[in-house]
C-alpha cells in the first residue's frame, strides 16, 4: 500500500523486476562518457543508433521482462520448459525492440543477459545475491531451446572466424565479466569514494578489459578487440575514470575506438547486466514489490 495514496495497486514482483532492468537500461545508456558507445554526448562509433532510440528500446522490453518473471513465478523451476516459454518471450521482446527502432538493433544482447536473470531472480526472490542469481541464470541458459533459430548473426560469424565466446557462453559460465569484472570493480570504486557515475564507468571498463566482444571483434576485428581490452586496463591502471590520467587514457580510447569503429555494446549490455544485478542483491527485488 503506498503511504500517500491507499487505492495505489501494490506492484507486483515480476512488474518491479522488469521496472529494474528497464532502469538498468536507461542508466547504461545514459552513462557518460562511455568509449564509443551511445551515451549524454553522442552516438559513439554508430550511425543508426542515439540516445533518445535507446530509451524508447528500454521501455519497450518492460512486457517482455514482466512475462519472463511471471513465467519464472509460474514454473517455479529450472527445466527445459521454462527455457523454451522464455526464449519464445525473448524472441518477441526482439519484435518488439524492432518494431520501437524501426529495424534497428539496440538491445539484442541486453534481451538475452536481463531476460535470463530476471528470470533467475523471480525464480527464487530469497536468494537475491549475485552469484546465486548468475548461476541460476547460468543453468537456464545451458539448456537447449529447440524453438530457437540458428541465423549466420554476427556472434556466429565471429565464433567461427576467430573462436570466440559471446554472448552465449558468456551466459552458460554465470556471466564471469559481471560477476568476476562488473561488480567488484563497482564496490572498490565506491569504496574509494569515486562518485556513482565514476564507479560505473568504472565497472565497465573492468568488464572491457578481458571480454571477447563479439560487436567489436565483428566490426574491427583482433586489432578492435586489444585495443579495448588495453586501453581499457589503461584507464583503470592510470587511477581510474575519477582521475585525471585516467580521464586522459578515457578520451584516447574513446578517440581510438571511434576511429576503428569498434563499439563495444557486449560490454555495453554487461554493464546493464551489472547494475540489475547490484540492485537486486541490494535488496531492490522487494522494495514496493507485492
Ligand atoms: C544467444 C543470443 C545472445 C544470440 O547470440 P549470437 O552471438 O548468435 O548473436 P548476436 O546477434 O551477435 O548477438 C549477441 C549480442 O550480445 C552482445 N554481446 C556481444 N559480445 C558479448 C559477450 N562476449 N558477452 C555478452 N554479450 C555480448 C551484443 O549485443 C549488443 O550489441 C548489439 C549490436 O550488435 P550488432 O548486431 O553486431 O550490431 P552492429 O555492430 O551495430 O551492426 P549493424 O547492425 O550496425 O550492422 C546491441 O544489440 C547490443 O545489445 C551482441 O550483439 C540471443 O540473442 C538469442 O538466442 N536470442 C533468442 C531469444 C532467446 O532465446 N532469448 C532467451 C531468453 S532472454
Ligand atoms: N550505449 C550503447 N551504445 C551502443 N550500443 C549499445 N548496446 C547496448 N548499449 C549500447
Amino acid at each position: 500500500m503506498h503511504a500517500l495514496n491507499p487505492q495505489a495497486k501494490p506492484v507486483s514482483l515480476a512488474e518491479r523486476l522488469a521496472d529494474l532492468a528497464v532502469d538498468a537500461l536507461i542508466d547504461e545508456a545514459d552513462l557518460s562518457p562511455k568509449p564509443a558507445l551511445v551515451d549524454r554526448r553522442g552516438n559513439g562509433a554508430h550511425t543508426d543508433l542515439h540516445l533518445g532510440l535507446m530509451h524508447a528500446s528500454a521501455l519497450a522490453l518492460w512486457p517482455a521482462f514482466k512475462a519472463m518473471a511471471e513465467a519464472a513465478t509460474e514454473a517455479g523451476t529450472i527445466d527445459l520448459a521454462l527455457r523454451e516459454t522464455v526464449g519464445r518471450i525473448g524472441r518477441e521482446g526482439e519484435q518488439a525492440m524492432l518494431a520501437t527502432t524501426g529495424g534497428v538493433n539496440t538491445h539484442r544482447g541486453a534481451i538475452w543477459a536481463l531476460g535470463l536473470l530476471v528470470t533467475a531472480a523471480a525464480l527464487a526472490p530469497e536468494s537475491s545475491g549475485s552469484g546465486a542469481v548468475a548461476l541460476r541464470a547460468a543453468r537456464l541458459a545451458l539448456l537447449e531451446d529447440r524453438h530457437a533459430p540458428r541465423p549466420l548473426s554476427h556472434g556466429a560469424q565471429v565464433a567461427l572466424r576467430y573462436g570466440a565466446r559471446g554472448a552465449r557462453e558468456e551466459a552458460q559460465l554465470g556471466f564471469p565479466a559481471v560477476t568476476g569484472r562488473g561488480l567488484p570493480q563497482l564496490e572498490r570504486s565506491r569504496a574509494a569514494g569515486h562518485g556513482e557515475q565514476n564507479a560505473r564507468l568504472d565497472a565497465l571498463l573492468a568488464i572491457m578489459t578481458g571480454l571477447a566482444d563479439t560487436c567489436v571483434l565483428y566490426r574491427a576485428g583482433e586489432p578492435g578487440l586489444h585495443a579495448m581490452q588495453r586501453g581499457a586496463r589503461a584507464v583503470l591502471d592510470g587511477g581510474g575514470s575519477a582521475s585525471l590520467a585516467g580521464r586522459r587514457h578515457l578520451q584516447a580510447l574513446d578517440r581510438q575506438l571511434i576511429a576503428l569503429n569498434a563499439s563495444p555494446g557486449g560490454a555495453a549490455d554487461l554493464l546493464a547486466a551489472t547494475l540489475l544485478l547490484d540492485r537486486i542483491g541490494h535488496g531492490g527485488i522487494l522494495q514496493g514489490a507485492y
